[in-house]
């Protein structure tokens, strides 16, 4: 493709070279530039890209796009930006054909709740015979096949490729979870939405986004992309405050709700530990709806999914197969072994809200008591020390006892992270003990507890690596706990 159909659209001052060159592919990677290419140079968190520019170009690129002054051979082009990684989402969406103009595309964005909310979305619309491709967490899904994706939303370039690919697979629409990183850090710009779901809003990434108006302006910014609906959840207080925001623009409002006056609103709940039966009301007919999940906030989850759907005009019967067809989700409330009132789970409760949400779920079911293992996945800053603070309190007010361990301890210091969260224990007079090591922690919590005991192992839920320092090892809950839980039987 011509240089010159690929930056179109871009603000850039040309510093050297032509821009009547024919591109093969674009790279943000040194390492994966071709002969032909544009290579990006971004200012990252842990590298600059600047500093590969020759390597770019002994790879083979022809031109670079740049955000810094630099000085490279006179027969390379160089462009000069104001943000790369906005120029890169730019031209990816270019070389690619503008691959969203062709999707029905629809975001997904908030603190906890994406994940299972779009495969809520993908089953409906599986089952109205539509294709769906999904791009989150737990990977991408098109056509049944999963690929991997580093990050919960991919890079700008390696998304527009994704969505390039539906077009030519012929599926229709796609789901995808746009974190706030992802928001921030312009992945999505330049695609196209035609809907946007909002879930909740609780403290997280505040590494990134300091404070939580900063964090809710990153993630508000997804509804202003949208054509067709903004969904919206009213029972959370961010969520109100994102429907006065876009309560007057064009695209559609769809609120959704149990508490709140909503559009699409849940009535009569009957909770279990294994599924949520409530029905579901819209404005143009009532079903009743079972989510194999349980507790309000798998009722919310499936409520925004039902939101989407019934806008996009899925019949509620269809929706109501839909809901029904997901039987569990990876890391999601899973449950490893159960025999008569002992259970084990797996949950990906990585945040407060989440963590007190999922233990209150599961209290009416447990006889005897709740054990919690857990860690902090979060830096060492002042938000990290909050976190760890704030997780604390929920392990000692809504676990009976709690195992406190490490979750991605990264290159942090291990010692303040377990410190940091025994003292908020401490502070709430919740009992606890703490053993670093992951395995050791799950498979103390298997040995002490006993036959209506309900172990929760919090935080890590489908993932199967843990990080320490820079070495990602395998790591799988669920292999340790059936070991231990057959090294118990067997003593
Ligand atoms: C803080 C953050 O978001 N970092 C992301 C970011 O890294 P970065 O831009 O800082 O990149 P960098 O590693 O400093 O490198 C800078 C540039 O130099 C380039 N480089 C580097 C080395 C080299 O030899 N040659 C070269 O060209 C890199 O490709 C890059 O373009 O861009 C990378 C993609 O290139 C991401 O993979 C990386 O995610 C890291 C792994 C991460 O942990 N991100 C998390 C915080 C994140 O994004 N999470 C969200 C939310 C998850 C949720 O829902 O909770 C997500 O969407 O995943
Ligand atoms: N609506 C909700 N409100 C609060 N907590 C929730 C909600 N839905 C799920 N959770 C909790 O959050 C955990 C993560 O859920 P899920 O994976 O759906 O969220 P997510 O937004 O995709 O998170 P991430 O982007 O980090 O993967 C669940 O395991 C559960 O403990």
């Amino acid at each position: 493709m011509l240089l010159t159909s690929i930056i179109q659209g871009m603000q850039f001052d040309i510093v050297q070279g032509d821009l009547n060159k024919d591109i093969k592919a674009i790279a943000y990677d040194s390492r994966n530039v071709t002969k032909d290419g544009i290579f990006v140079a971004i200012s990252g968190f842990q590298f600059d890209g600047h500093a590969f520019i020759h390597n770019a170009i002994k790879q083979g690129a022809s031109v670079i796009i740049s955000e810094k002054a630099i000085t490279v051979d006179k027969g390379i082009t160089v462009l000069k930006v104001a943000n790369s990684r906005n120029a890169l989402a730019n031209v990816s969406s270019n070389f690619y054909n503008n691959p969203t103009e062709n999707l029905n595309l629809i975001g997904i964005t908030g603190t906890n709740g994406k994940t299972s909310t779009t495969y809520f979305v993908k089953s409906i619309y599986e089952e109205a015979r539509k294709s769906i491709a999904l791009i989150g967490t737990l990977g991408t899904v098109m056509n049944n096949k999963v690929v991997k994706n580093k990050n919960t939303t991919p890079m700008s370039l390696d998304l527009q490729y994704f969505f390039s690919e539906m077009v030519t697979e012929k599926i229709d629409n796609c789901i995808m979870e746009a974190s706030s990183h992802a928001i921030s850090l312009q992945r999505v710009a330049y695609s196209k939405f035609n809907t946007a779901i909002f879930t909740n809003l609780s403290p997280d990434h505040l590494e990134l986004h300091k404070n939580m108006e900063e964090y809710f302006g990153e993630k508000a910014k997804l509804f202003k992309m949208t054509s067709d609906y903004n969904i919206i959840n009213a029972d959370d207080y961010y969520g109100q405050q994102l429907i006065e925001m876009v309560k007057n623009d064009n695209p559609k409002l769809i609120t959704y709700g149990i508490h709140s006056k909503a559009d699409i609103c849940a009535t009569d709940i009957h909770y279990a530990f294994d599924h949520t039966l409530y029905t579901v009301n819209t404005p143009t007919g009532s079903v009743r709806i079972k989510v194999n999940l349980p507790g309000d906030i798998y009722v919310l989850n499936s409520l925004a999914a039902i939101a989407c759907a019934y806008s996009n005009g899925i019949p509620l019967e269809l929706i109501q197969s839909g809901i029904n067809n997901i039987k569990t989700i990876q890391g999601r409330f899973e449950v490893i072994y159960e025999k008569d009132d002992f259970k084990v789970i797996v949950d990906f409760a990585h945040t407060e809200d989440a963590l007190q949400k999922t233990l209150s779920i599961m209290r009416p079911f447990v006889k005897g008591k709740i054990i919690l293992v857990f860690g902090v996945y979060a830096d060492t800053s002042e938000n990290g020390t909050e976190k760890r603070q704030g997780m604390g309190r929920v392990a000692a007010e809504f676990a009976d006892f709690s195992i406190v361990t490490l979750d991605n301890p990264k290159q942090h210091n291990p010692s303040i992270m377990i410190n940091e969260t025994t003292e908020a224990i401490i502070r709430n007079n919740g009992d606890f003990e703490a053993i670093p090591d992951r395995e050791k922690a799950i498979q103390h919590a298997i040995r002490i507890s006993k036959d209506n005991d309900m172990i929760v192992i919090a935080g890590k839920g489908h993932e199967t690596t843990q990080i320490i320092g820079d070495t990602e090892i395998p790591f799988n809950e669920k292999e340790i706990i059936l070991d231990a839980l057959a090294e118990k039987v067997s003593l």
